[in-house]
């Protein structure tokens, strides 16, 4: 853990706002008042921070603080530099999911197309893995396969607010055990699909032995990113769809109907390369583990008949 955690304080930490104080200091509130004016002003803006920071919404949580010590201003200070984000904002620590829930609730409930504040997330399940088929046994779509998820240590603080005190935990795994699943770029005998996912399912299943991870009874597992709930599971192809990718916005539209988000080659925010387009579930909370691996096998199936019936 010791080098992505080094990778998120070289890239995204900063000084801690933590104070000993319940108030919210005049400094932090200054900064709030005046970055949310410059939100209101940025008409261009299309972030869900943008849709769902209403005034009052604001007014309501501009005082809120955690116990760690995070403010709003932890939570939206991302989105207001990055006026072109599509999210906007993050959780500090796990608790802000509840002090500033009248944010993080509709932002949820729109990207996780409809996880009401009122649902609960199942239990988790990976599910029978050797139940899931080959997306494409002739190897004329999908380059390759990534299953990826997320956790958090128990009682930290998340990214936005990491300290020197969590950077210097280490922590020893298990030498077989890797964090990020590897990538396979063409199917053996058994389906692509179920390697990846049994892989990630191995790898999790210990992890989760030898170290507590950031858990709550209605969002499922916690990371920094509202995006990353539940499951936080995201499975993806890289595939070549030449006729439906002809516009991206067609590729789009069709993905969206299987809940499935298309991105560029080197990830969110990327264009595509040699035609090649990521495609993966968008749902990861409010379904089990399986479930969300399904949604993108068998919407990726569906993508694969359309570009067969094309002209
Ligand atoms: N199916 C795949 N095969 C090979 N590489 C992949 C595949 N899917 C994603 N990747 C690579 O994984 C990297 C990370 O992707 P990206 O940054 O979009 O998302 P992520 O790591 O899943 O996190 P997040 O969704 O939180 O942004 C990129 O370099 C991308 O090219």
């Amino acid at each position: 853990l010791r080098w992505p955690l080094r990778l998120w304080d070289k890239f995204f930490s900063r000084e801690p706002t933590v104070s000993e104080s319940k108030m919210v200091d005049e400094v932090t509130m200054e900064k709030l008042n005046s970055g949310f004016q410059k939100l209101q002003k940025a008409t261009d803006c299309k972030s869900l921070l943008k849709k769902y920071l209403t005034k009052d919404v604001f007014e309501k949580l501009k005082n809120e603080k955690t116990k760690m010590g995070a403010t709003l201003l932890d939570v939206i200070q991302s989105g207001l530099e990055n006026l072109d984000s599509g999210v906007g904002i993050y959780a500090p620590d796990a608790e802000s999911y509840t002090v500033f829930s009248q944010l993080f609730n509709p932002v949820i409930q729109d990207y996780h197309v409809g996880f009401k504040p009122t649902d609960k997330h199942p239990p988790k399940d990976f599910g029978d893995v050797s139940t899931l088929v080959d997306l494409d046994p002739d190897g004329e779509f999908v380059v390759s396969t990534r299953v990826r998820c997320g956790r958090s240590l128990e009682g930290y603080p998340f990214n936005p607010c990491l300290t020197e005190a969590v950077r210097n935990i280490s922590v020893s795994i298990p030498a077989q055990v890797s964090l990020v699943t590897r990538v396979y770029s063409r199917p053996a005998q058994v389906s692509l699909v179920t390697r990846v996912y049994s892989r990630l399912v191995h790898a999790v299943n210990n992890i989760e032995a030898k170290l507590p991870f950031s858990h709550d009874g209605r969002l499922g597992f916690l990371t920094f990113c509202p995006t990353n709930l539940g499951t936080t599971m995201r499975a993806s192809v890289h595939i070549k769809l030449p006729k439906l990718s002809k516009d991206r916005k067609t590729l789009e539209q069709a993905a969206a109907k299987y809940n499935l988000q298309v991105r560029g080659t080197r990830g969110e925010h990327t264009e595509s390369e040699g035609g090649v387009h990521d495609i993966s579930n968008k749902r990861r909370l409010g379904l089990t583990e399986y479930q969300a691996v399904r949604e993108m096998q068998d919407g990726i199936l569906e993508l694969i008949k359309l570009e067969r019936a094309a002209e």
